[in-house]
């Protein structure tokens, strides 16, 4: 799977752009003018009340939902269909078959064919690279909620998207396990040249993790970016939301 977009100029337009998105379900607007932009390598965070419409931002960011208006730009191209590229994950540990051992998995990040060898040797290493490498034959009840999680974080890896849209990834594990799932997180994107837009509702996480911190009201905008980034300012901002 190739890793870049054919025939966009590297380096010369951010990795995603979002250009005053609006939406509405059913008639009821969620997000309002939002604009934002990824540049390739950062792990941006995004807090928000709940309902604000974070989530739905994100899979307007994986062009899962259209937007009624605005535009979605990766590397300065506009997109309208999800595509291999960006890639969500999401909360909730079920995210794996339960029917499939660990590796299969993983393995289904890369191919829903029969896998190469070769395949089967990316699949092993990336568990391997998240701490399960001897875990590959269990099946996923077989494991703790955090080792779940990795192993969803090695299938997003596995398939070498470009973009990681994450929606609260870490919200359903434990406070240790959640330390060490962040600084996985920060390995394996930097290692593998990876960009993310990361939803939490936690601000000590987000100041954590991110490189940059966004937050969305309660009417679905995003608030002007503060580069003072402290507890006290996100709260309020959270609060006035
Ligand atoms: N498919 C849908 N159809 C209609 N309304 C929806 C749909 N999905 C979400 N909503 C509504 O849109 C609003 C925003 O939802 P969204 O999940 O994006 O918020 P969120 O900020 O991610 O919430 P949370 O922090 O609780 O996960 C909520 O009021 C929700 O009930």
């Amino acid at each position: 799977m190739s890793n870049t977009l054919a025939g966009a100029p590297r380096g010369a337009s951010p990795l995603l752009h979002l250009e005053k998105i609006t939406l509405a379900y059913d008639g009821a607007p969620i997000l309002h003018n939002c604009s934002l932009t990824l540049e390739e390598g950062e792990l941006v965070c995004l807090l928000g009340p709940s309902g604000c419409g974070k989530t739905t931002l994100l899979k307007v960011a994986g062009s899962f939902l259209l937007p009624r208006s605005g535009e979605v730009l990766l590397q300065g191209r506009p997109v309208t269909a999800p595509d291999p590229q960006r890639i969500m994950v999401f909360q909730d540990q079920d995210q794996l078959f339960p029917w499939k051992r660990v590796e299969d998995n993983v393995i289904l990040g890369i191919t829903r064919g029969r896998p190469t060898p070769a395949e089967r040797e990316a699949a092993r290493a990336i568990l391997t690279e998240v701490g399960l490498g001897e875990a590959l034959r269990r099946y996923p009840h077989q494991l703790s909620g955090g080792m779940r999680q990795r192993a969803a974080l090695a299938r997003a890896f596995a398939g070498r998207p470009r973009l990681f849209l994450m929606d609260e990834p870490f919200a359903s594990v434990d406070a240790p396990q959640r330390r060490e799932l962040q600084g996985l997180l920060q390995r394996l994107l930097r290692d593998h040249r990876g960009t993310a837009l990361f939803v939490t509702h936690d601000v000590e996480e987000a100041l954590l993790l991110g490189s940059r911190v966004l937050v969305m009201n309660r009417r679905g905008e995003l608030l002007p970016e503060d580069p003072r980034r402290d507890r006290d300012r996100l709260n309020q901002a959270l609060q006035e939301g």
